[in-house]
């Protein structure tokens, strides 16, 4: 008489493994993600996990994507702010009394700007909102030194959307989560402090440093590379695979195709290419994707920026986190970020966004190297050549196209979540489709263990009893997960 088996959670642990792996027939779900950034491997680990079988095709020659710590300068290099010092175009330092007062009239301007927004219906760009404000205003407006510095606090909100301020929407600037306009405030104002304490918000704050994987505008001393390597961990990545095409088959699987000609199939993909790459049809689908979603991919925005490392022999510039030179436009502001504070290295990284970014890329690495020695020099004269150099290229970059997403002045409101939507059994992650961090390394990693759990979700409620029993013993069992692994993919030659 056959015995039945029911789906029940009270069986010992190894007692339905034994019997499944008696009858050699276990076949574990297969998904295959597209991007080895921080989404990716987040989505990649989260699915290997839960015992579903994954494999990673990544274009590059390097897991990381956006996240990238480069050693050759004999210490890690990536990302950091917060303390400053302020330098005008001739090398005077700023008043820190001025920066701060200075520093005070921006957070106002910004929140009157949310009151211009309240008053129109129609979208407008954030530098029209200011202007708006100090036509409003007079008390607000800056002059002399005083104008470049406000321009420099410009300057640094365009470096945080990547962009310019007159392309920013004034509508959905400051829409994301708290604790990311948080880290805008802080990012941007030295007053941020008494802004946290003016909301009382000490538990904004643990959400920040403990919730988000980045903890706010930290620097990681030792680069993010470490944690990118944990996330990794075991995970089976085929480097040097660009994905060129993603089919849907009849019998619900997909069919990934790489440069090349090599096909992997899967019961269902997830896609974390960065939406440069998505906006410039790097990767054709077929059939098409519906309009709703090719719509949502054009009309996000990609911003750029860059990054100029400069070693020197030695440290010639004062002990503080990152050293500012205000200008009569934002395009002319100077942001350096100091390492040699947390690393003891004699480094200095330069940062440039929006259009300034862009011209950057059209320079060879040394014409720009010499174009930031300029920027340094009006600060100190006496500045030494630096002994190595690295620049990078997000914009033109083809993994990339773009450094991340910006919301554009007058679209609509709902294109992060819209990115997000699955496809069937096409499923996305990435930076920009994370509705509220947007833009951040910590989004982007939400961003992939959420669509890994809604992938484990579609091919969960697809399942048979009989395979869901499957899949949830091998949850409980890991040995049988290292016993009962599958080759992923198939290749058509
Ligand atoms: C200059 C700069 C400064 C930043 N500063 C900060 C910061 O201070 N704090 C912060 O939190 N965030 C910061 N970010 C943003 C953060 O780095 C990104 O949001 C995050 O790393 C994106 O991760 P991702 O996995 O979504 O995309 P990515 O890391 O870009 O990963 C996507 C992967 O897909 C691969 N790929 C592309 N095309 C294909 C293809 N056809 N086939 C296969 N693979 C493909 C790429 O090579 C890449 O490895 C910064 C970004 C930049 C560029």
């Amino acid at each position: 008489m056959d015995k039945k088996v029911s789906f029940t959670d009270e069986l010992p642990d190894g007692t339905i493994s034994a019997l499944l792996q008696k009858q050699n027939n276990v076949v574990q779900p297969c998904v295959i993600v597209i991007g080895s950034g921080i989404s990716g491997l987040a989505a990649a680990r989260s699915l290997s996990e839960a015992s579903f079988n994954v494999t990673v095709l990544e274009s590059r020659d390097r897991i990381g994507g956006r996240i990238h710590t480069d050693y050759s300068f004999g210490c890690p290099v990536d990302m950091g702010a917060s303390c400053y010092g302020l330098y005008d175009m001739h090398g005077n330092k700023i008043p820190p009394q001025l920066v701060t007062q200075v520093g005070d009239a921006f957070k106002r301007i910004l929140e009157e700007t949310e009151k211009i927004r309240d008053e129109t219906a129609n979208d407008m760009s954030v530098l029209q909102g200011i202007s708006i404000v100090l036509d409003r205003h007079p008390e607000l407006r800056q002059e002399g030194i005083a104008y470049e510095v406000l321009q420099w606090y410009i300057c640094r909100m365009e470096a945080w959307f990547a962009v310019d301020a007159n392309l920013i929407s004034l509508k959905c600037w400051d829409q994301a989560s708290e604790p990311i306009l948080l880290s805008i405030y802080k990012h941007i104002l030295p007053t941020w402090k008494q802004y946290t304490k003016e909301k009382s918000s000490s538990k904004l704050l643990i959400v920040v440093q403990d919730e988000c994987l980045s903890g706010g505008h930290g620097l990681m001393v030792q680069g993010y590379e470490p944690v990118i390597r944990t996330i990794a961990k075991d995970i089976d990545i085929r480097l040097n695979h660009r994905v060129t095409k993603v089919s849907r088959t009849s019998n619900n699987k997909v069919i990934v195709e790489v440069e090349g000609g090599t096909n992997f199939v899967a019961d269902a993909v997830i896609i974390t290419v960065p939406i440069g790459v998505l906006k410039a049809n790097m990767i054709q689908f077929e059939p098409e994707l519906p309009q709703w979603k090719t719509s949502a991919i054009s009309d996000l925005g990609v911003g750029n920026e860059n990054k100029i490392a400069l070693r020197f022999e030695n440290v010639f510039w004062p002990n503080v986190e990152f050293l500012g030179m205000v200008a009569p436009t934002s395009y002319s502001c100077g942001y350096f970020l100091n390492l040699h504070k947390a690393t003891g290295h004699p480094v200095l990284v330069y940062m440039a966004a929006g259009n300034l970014a862009k011209d950057l890329e059209k320079l060879s690495d040394e014409a720009t190297a010499n174009f930031v020695m300029l920027q340094l020099k009006k600060m100190f004269p006496d500045a030494p050549d630096p002994a190595q150099y690295l620049v990078t290229r997000w914009g033109t970059d083809p993994n990339t196209l773009g450094c991340y997403a910006y919301d554009v002045v007058g679209m609509p409101e709902d294109l992060y979540a819209r990115l997000g939507e699955p496809v069937d059994n096409i499923f996305f992650g990435g930076e920009a489709v994370n509705v509220e961090h947007q833009g951040s390394a910590h989004g982007a990693f939400l961003a992939g263990v959420s669509a890994s759990q809604n992938c484990q979700r579609y091919i969960f409620e697809r399942l048979g009893a009989w395979e869901k029993l499957k899949l949830v013993s091998l949850m409980r069992n890991s040995d049988l997960l290292e016993t009962g692994t599958v080759p992923l993919q198939i290749s058509r030659m």
